[in-house]
C-alpha cells in the first residue's frame, strides 16, 4: 500500500540530500519518479543540496495540480510509481489533499520533505495539512545545532545578525556563517535562544563586551 510521508526538520538538517538519496535508491531499482519543489534556493524548477548534489525538478507554482499532472502523465504513457516533494511547507493545503489522493487512489509513494515552522515559530500551512493527514512523520536523525551546541528546533530569520520576527512568510535565503551574517538570513536555534532572540552574532557581541567587574 502507497504511503505519504512527510521527512521534517529545521533548515540545513539534510531534508534536501535525504530527497535526492530517496529519489536516488528508487530509480536504481527501476523505479520511476517525479521531483517536485518550490522556491528552491538554487532557482526554479531545482531541487538542491548545501552537499552539492542537485536535481531537476518540477516547479510547484500556487496553481499546480498534482492530481492533473500525475493523471495526465499516467494516461499519456508516462509511467510513474513515487513522487519526491521538497520545500512541501510552501505547497498549498489543498494541494498537500491532492498529494494523499495520489497515495490512495493511484498507489504511488509520495514522500515529502519540508521545515514545520517558520521564522515565527508558526507552523507552515503545508507542513499543518501533512502532519494532518500523512501516514508517517519523521524527524530527521542529523541534527542541526544551535550556536550553543544544543538542538536546533527553531528557525530564525536574521537581518544584519539581529532576529526579527515580522515579515512576509516566504522569503528564500540561505543559514549564514557565523563570521559573515548576510543583510537577511536564516540561523537555527534552540527554543531558549529563539524565544530571546539570542542569534550567534548577539552573543558573540555579548562576550566581546568588556568586563565590568571587578570595579577599581
Ligand atoms: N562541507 C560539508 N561536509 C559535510 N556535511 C555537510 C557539509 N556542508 C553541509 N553538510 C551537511 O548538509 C546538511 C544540509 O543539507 P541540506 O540537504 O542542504 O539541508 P536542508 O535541505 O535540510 O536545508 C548540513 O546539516 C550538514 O549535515
Ligand atoms: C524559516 C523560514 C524559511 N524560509 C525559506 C528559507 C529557505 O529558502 C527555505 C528553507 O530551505 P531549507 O532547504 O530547509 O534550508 O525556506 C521562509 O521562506 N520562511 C521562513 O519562515
Amino acid at each position: 500500500m502507497a504511503e505519504l510521508v512527510f521527512y521534517c526538520g529545521t533548515m540545513d538538517s539534510g531534508k534536501s540530500t535525504l530527497a535526492l538519496q530517496v529519489d536516488h535508491n528508487h530509480r536504481a531499482r527501476g523505479r520511476r519518479g517525479v521531483i517536485f519543489t518550490s522556491h528552491d534556493r538554487a532557482g526554479e524548477a531545482t531541487l538542491s543540496s548545501r552537499l552539492g548534489l542537485s536535481a531537476d525538478a518540477v516547479e510547484v507554482t500556487d496553481d499546480l495540480r498534482f492530481w492533473h499532472y500525475v493523471v495526465d502523465a499516467l494516461t499519456h504513457g508516462a509511467p510513474i510509481d513515487y513522487l519526491v516533494c521538497d520545500e512541501a511547507q510552501f505547497y498549498a493545503p489543498w494541494q498537500i489533499d491532492e498529494l494523499a489522493k495520489i497515495a490512495d487512489e493511484l498507489d504511488l509513494d509520495v514522500f515529502c520533505f519540508g521545515i514545520l515552522t517558520d521564522f515565527r515559530t508558526m507552523l507552515f500551512d503545508g507542513s499543518r495539512r501533512l502532519v494532518e493527514l500523512a501516514d508517517r512523520v519523521l524527524t530527521l536523525q542529523v541534527e542541526a545545532l544551535c550556536w550553543c551546541g544544543a538542538r536546533a528546533t527553531h528557525n530564525a530569520r536574521t537581518e544584519n545578525g539581529e532576529m526579527v520576527t515580522e515579515g512576509d512568510v516566504i522569503v528564500v535565503g540561505d543559514v549564514e556563517p557565523e563570521s559573515e551574517p548576510a543583510v537577511v538570513g536564516y540561523e537555527v536555534l534552540c527554543r531558549r535562544h529563539h524565544r530571546r532572540r539570542m542569534t550567534a552574532a548577539r552573543a558573540h557581541a555579548g562576550s566581546l563586551s568588556p568586563d565590568v567587574l571587578p570595579f577599581t
